[in-house]
């Protein structure tokens, strides 16, 4: 079925716009992975494995190489005891992904946007969904659909949750393509998800309520929670509740393949990442923080340096990687298809998530599009941010860059 003939989505912003030409490659001719033994493995000090360029090629070589093939995120599944419904589910999510990010990086993003610039859509304000937002959300409720392992997807772009099928397993939630407004400058933007089991003692209840009081639970009853970073390297970063690990695209063969196994963050990093034009509008704590870490006289005596992207999945992969805090003080992210995943993501790496008082996970979704300041990153910069006690930011005029 074509994704621009999809009606039974209550989509925010009808109607759904006609996919671009180039938006779905073929996916590239696969080869055999024991063909990869041109590169060698080998791990960084930050636990990345990486390859590196081999002299010459042997029969033995190669089957060297391909016995220590790092797996693709499917060979991985298959090694772990993840349930069959869930690998069919993570295999349609990953495809999904891959078409996003051959969306993204798709020539005729600039005409799809000015298409919805004449639209009038722009009114709507920065926040207003763009075009590719919503061809996203339609590219991931269709492999949801197809994966027959759904059973609600809640998602950034609909204003409630879409009821798929009765029996299917698992609830999904979704930010579909976040730090879209970056997109015709061509700057990282990521999808993030979270996946649940369905509660099947709501099963009696009326179909809308049922697929809302899925899709409201609390962040520690995740199965699985990940993102996916379309910037120079596409990277799917997941946890199944066992440690984070990141699989990055290799367009050669057109899979996932594991290069960040069990990611640590750092306990601390000497970054911090946040949109500090606000800074007038900031609370003191938060202001006397970043003051104090910038001038290197916080807990760890070294002098901070700032990173910010203003696209969330850039921000936070950053982060797990380098450490520090990337921080969202404004009540502006969103909990349930947000902060819940990338919070997951990051206690499974041995960082925190909070919203500056409380653990994210342990905070109670009331409202599918509930909003709340977010901070996340190493553990002792977490702590020491906390410890200013007022870093929330209040005052949220709305800001129009
Ligand atoms: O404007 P601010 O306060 O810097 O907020 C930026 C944040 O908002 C986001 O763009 C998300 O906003 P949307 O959910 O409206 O796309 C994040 O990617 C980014 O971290």
């Amino acid at each position: 079925m074509p994704l621009s003939s999809l009606s039974l989505c209550p989509l925010r912003h009808q109607p759904p716009l006609p996919l671009p030409p180039t938006s779905n490659p073929p996916p590239p001719p696969s080869r055999p992975r024991s063909s990869i033994p041109l590169t060698q493995l080998a791990r960084r000090r930050n636990g990345a494995l990486v390859f590196r360029p081999r002299a010459a090629v042997t029969d033995d070589m190669a089957g060297a190489a391909a016995a220590a093939s790092p797996p693709t995120l499917l060979e991985y599944m298959g090694r772990t005891d993840a349930a069959a419904d869930l690998t069919v589910l993570v295999a349609h999510i990953q495809s999904a992904c891959k078409r996003i990010a051959a969306l993204v990086a798709s020539p005729n993003n600039a005409e799809l946007s000015r298409a919805k610039a004449g639209s009038g859509a722009v009114a709507a304000g920065r926040d207003a969904p763009k075009p590719l937002d919503e061809l996203s959300n339609e590219i991931i409720l269709s492999s949801l659909q197809s994966s027959g392992k759904v059973a609600v997807m809640a998602s950034e772009e609909n204003d409630l949750p879409i009821w798929i099928s009765d029996d299917a397993p698992y609830v999904f939630v979704t930010d579909p393509l976040d730090g879209s407004r970056n997109i015709e400058v061509s700057i990282p933007t990521g999808t993030i998800f979270g996946i649940y089991n369905r509660l099947v003692e709501l099963d009696h209840l009326p179909v809308q309520e049922r697929a809302q009081l899925n899709s409201l639970q609390s962040g520690t009853r995740l199965v699985v929670a990940g993102y996916v970073l379309y910037s120079s390297a596409t990277i799917l970063c997941i946890s199944f509740g066992a440690g984070t690990h990141a699989f990055t695209l290799d367009h050669s063969i057109g899979e996932f393949i594991l290069t960040h196994p069990t990611m640590q963050i750092p306990p601390r990093g000497q970054i911090y990442s946040v949109n500090d034009a606000r800074y007038f509008d900031w609370p003191e704590g938060l202001r006397k923080y970043i003051d104090t870490i910038r001038q290197g006289k916080g807990q760890h005596p070294k002098k901070y340096s700032a990173r910010y992207v203003c696209s969330l999945v850039a921000d936070f992969h950053r982060t797990l990687i380098y450490g520090g805090v990337a921080m969202n003080p404004r009540d502006h992210l969103r909990l349930v298809y947000e902060a819940n995943p990338l919070s997951f993501l990051a206690e499974q790496a041995g960082g925190r998530g909070s919203d500056g008082k409380n653990r994210i996970l342990s905070i109670q979704p009331v409202k599918l599009h509930q909003r709340l300041p977010l901070f996340l990153g190493s553990m002792e910069d977490m702590l020491e941010l906390e410890s200013y006690g007022d870093v929330q930011q209040k005052v949220n005029p709305g800001y129009e860059v």
